[in-house]
């Protein structure tokens, strides 16, 4: 040992029996058995290790409660410490002192001593507890701390290796208490607990934690550094092959050299999945024993930077807060309640099981219900990219799918070209009008894309390398349900949307329409009112539809209006009123389509129902000299061919009671025209109409103008129940009906129908063809006379 010569020695300070040199530290706890360096800097410190180690004394060091305390007195001192034999002693360069200690014994303080130069106290051993510790304990504890000492950095083989020599379960825990990375304040605890099983118990439980912390941080460590060094490694050779091609003045001119490590390097940072990149870099290395200027060279550079461009990583979920949904979906959309509360359980069910196969939801309505803008709405809410693909007409397979690259100009398909629109894996992709998919084998495309079991591993013609859908949030629109192709419609839950009534239509355009396209248009709040019966004279003069679509084109027509006036000066603010309308728009289109072209004899308004909604269709019947003809023109499918034929027929055999004269059939042709309009899916029901129209033709009678019917017919003079209620009768109600004759066997659906259009609509139920005659004949002013 060596100490320095002329420091102050205190060989008549003698120290009781039972007392100790304290060594007061900052932030060591030595335990028994344990090996430790110690630097000293305080003057006490040095005085009191110099005199320990004069004297061949123990020192008893101590942890102080506060580290930033200079000189502790005893209430600053724990009460426990560690007895320790300096091994080894060297003064430092200045002030300081090195020392190696070895800890043989815990003890306790039990009196400070005053006096000496250096802090002292009588102290008392701390006996060991006497529990006993089962081995598999012990055990547990050492494989647990072996596993962690290789874990962290730094900790020397010897000490790993000491761990498999200590049998002693007491000094297994203190080995591994003053191994352990724990605080000085833990270890502190574990000096003070005398007992070896509550320190193993202890012990453990903080070592599974660290262990287990540990690993996963090894873990993406070692996974980010594997992924780096690969793509670096791919990158450095490009960009080396560059550099020797460009001194050996190899295509010294060629512009492809700095766009194809370019292109490496955004190949090496796309997060390919490890197959598709492995395929890019080895199509990569081709290209480089190619002429850079053929056709084949910038095919396959086209295709590398398709891959490039793909969203291949996955973005994080951002969770989807239902409440925050409901607010969306309420700000974009009125009414529409259940279909709301669908959408919302359906994104509680995705939160709740992000990666289960959440069923797809297809809106089915009439244009402009808001299909599309629904689903802006969800993907609005869910915080993700929105991409469409449409469908109307798509029959080819390749379109969904793409070309392979062989073909000449070859692309991807339609899915992966929204996708790197969307850029996000994620998106929510709506798949437009499903019902008009055309024939061909673009339906089986579709359906790998629908499926969960085969999407993940989707794959483009074009790109020839899987790539995975699981992810996308999909949705689907069509017009008409049973158009959808029956596989495709399996696979997805349909929601209904219906055509709006006026009052909606109306409350739409002020609260949604109107905002949203004067923002469009600039226009600030004030700048323009529209009252409500303008709004109202618009819906029902300039609009015939089952949603809002034309609604809001004209909106947006009157306030452009609005803008040019306030930009030229002419107006701060604008009313427009219901009369301004024709002025700034035209004449209305449908208003008063009803009362124009009834009141004559031989015209009656039927009640259709079409993919686009509900509509009302005029049937007009005319008679020429001829020689008993029907014929048939305008929107008439098969169908109402035949009601037309059975309606004639059941004139014909009520022709004397009715008063007609039979041989009008001989020596006339019957014209039967249907104008042009929405073709109706259900021709059958004109069949009531046809027959009025024909009756009313032949009495000379006119039909009542402000009724419409609908209703099949049989031979035998029944009239048969119809489909589609609901939007004949909001049609009826849209152009301005005030009355509809409806089948008597369709009573029992008055219940189904909007509470309003009830409201606004009075009925009459048809049980025969004679019915019709008497409800929708104008009453014969001579009978009324009567
Ligand atoms: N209930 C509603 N509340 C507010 N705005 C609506 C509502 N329904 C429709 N709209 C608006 O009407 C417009 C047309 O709707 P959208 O384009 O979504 O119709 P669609 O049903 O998808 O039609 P298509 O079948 O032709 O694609 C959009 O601006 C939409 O926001």
């Amino acid at each position: 040992m060596t100490h320095s010569a002329g420091r102050h020695r205190f060989d008549d300070l003698q120290l009781p029996e039972d007392a100790l040199i304290l060594l007061p530290v900052r932030d060591v706890v030595p335990f028994p058995g344990m090996v430790f360096p110690l630097s000293v800097r305080r003057a006490s410190s040095v005085t009191a290790v110099e005199q320990a180690v004069r004297t061949d004394c123990p020192l008893g060091v101590v942890l102080q409660r506060d580290p930033s305390e200079d000189a502790p007195d005893a209430s600053g001192l724990h009460e426990a410490g560690c007895v320790a034999t300096v091994l080894r002693y060297v003064t430092g360069p200045e002030s300081g002192a090195h020392l190696v200690c070895r800890g043989t014994a815990r003890f306790r303080l039990s009196q400070m001593l005053r006096g000496y130069p250096f802090t002292a106290a009588r102290v008392a051993p701390l006996p060991a507890g006497s529990r006993p510790v089962p081995p598999t304990a012990a055990e547990d504890l050492r494989a647990l701390a072996s596993e962690l000492f290789a874990l962290l950095p730094h900790v020397p083989q010897v000490l790993t290796e000491a761990l498999a020599d200590v049998t002693d379960p007491g000094e297994l825990s203190d080995l591994v208490a003053a191994l352990a990375d724990l605080p000085a304040e833990d270890k502190q605890t574990l000096l003070e607990s005398l007992d070896p099983m509550a320190r193993i118990e202890s012990l453990t439980r903080h070592l599974r934690r660290r262990v287990e912390v540990l690993r996963i941080t090894h873990d993406i460590d070692a996974q980010a550094r594997l992924s780096l060094d690969r793509h670096h490694r791919d990158m450095m050779l490009r960009e080396q092959l560059a550099s020797i091609r460009h001194e050996l003045g190899e295509r010294g001119d060629d512009p492809s050299g700095s766009e194809l490590c370019g292109l490496a390097r955004a190949l090496a940072d796309a997060g390919l999945p490890p197959e598709v990149e492995a395929r890019a870099f080895s199509e990569l290395a081709r290209h480089d024993r190619m002429a850079p200027d053929s056709a084949e060279a910038t095919a396959l550079r086209n295709w590398l930077e398709w891959l490039t461009e793909l969203p291949w990583r996955l973005p994080e979920d951002a969770s989807v807060d239902l409440a925050e949904a409901r607010r969306v979906l309420d700000a974009d959309h009125h009414g529409l309640e259940r279909i709301k509360a669908r959408i919302l359980e359906h994104l509680a069910v995705r939160k709740l099981a992000p990666q289960g196969k959440a069923p797809i939801l297809c809106f089915v309505g009439p244009p402009g219900v808001g299909k599309t803008s629904l689903g802006q709405s969800i993907a609005r809410a869910m915080q993700r990219p929105f991409a469409r693909l449409s469908l109307g007409g798509v029959s080819d397979e390749a379109e969904i799918r793409g070309h392979r690259r062989t073909y000449v100009g070859a692309m991807p398909g339609a899915v992966i070209q929204q996708l790197r629109r969307a850029g996000a894996r994620n998106c929510v992709l709506m798949l437009d009008e499903v019902d008009k998919l055309g024939p061909g084998g673009a339906s089986a495309a579709l359906l790998e894309v629908l499926d969960p079991a085969q999407n993940a591993g989707f794959r483009d013609a074009y790109l020839g390398v899987d790539f995975d859908l699981s992810r996308v949030v999909l949705l689907a629109t069509a017009n008409v349900l049973d158009d959808i192709p029956a596989p495709l419609r399996d696979r997805m839950e349909v929601m209904p949307l219906r055509g709006y009534l006026e009052d909606e239509k109306l409350e739409i355009a002020q609260r949604h329409l109107l905002p949203l396209q004067s923002a469009a248009t600039g226009l600030a709040p004030g700048q323009v009112v529209v009252t409500p019966d303008t709004l109202s004279a618009l819906v029902r003069g300039y609009t015939r539809e089952a949603g809002v679509r034309e609604l809001e084109r004209q909106i947006g027509a009157l306030l452009r209006h609005v803008a040019m006036r306030i930009a030229a000066g002419t107006a701060s603010s604008v009313r427009i009123a219901h009369d301004d309308l024709p002025r700034i728009l035209g004449a209305p289109r449908h208003e008063n389509e009803v009362a124009l072209r009834m009141g004559m004899p031989g015209v009656a308004t039927a009640l259709a129902w079409s993919p686009v909604g509900g509509d009302i269709l005029f049937i007009e019947a005319t008679c020429t000299p001829g020689a008993g003809r029907l014929t048939l023109t305008g929107q008439l499918g098969e169908v109402m061919r035949e009601s037309a034929q059975a309606a004639l027929t059941l004139l014909k055999a009520r022709a004397a009671t009715l008063g007609i004269d039979a041989s009008v059939f001989e020596r006339s042709d019957l014209h039967i025209h249907v104008p042009a309009g929405a073709r109706p899916k259900d021709g059958a029901s004109a069949g009531a109409a046809i027959f009025a129209a024909l009756a009313s033709l032949l009495l000379d009678r006119p039909l009542r103008g402000d009724t419409a019917l609908s209703g099949e017919i049989s031979l035998r003079g029944l009239v048969l129940p119809v489909d589609g209620l609901r939007e004949k009768v909001v049609a009826a109600a849209a152009a301005g009906i005030t009355r509809v004759l409806l089948p008597a066997r369709n009573r029992r659906d008055l219940d189904e129908l909007p509470e309003r259009a009830r409201r606004q609509l009075g009925f009459g139920w048809l049980e025969t063809v004679d019915d019709v005659l008497a409800q929708a004949l104008e009453t014969n002013p001579a009978d009324s006379a009567a």
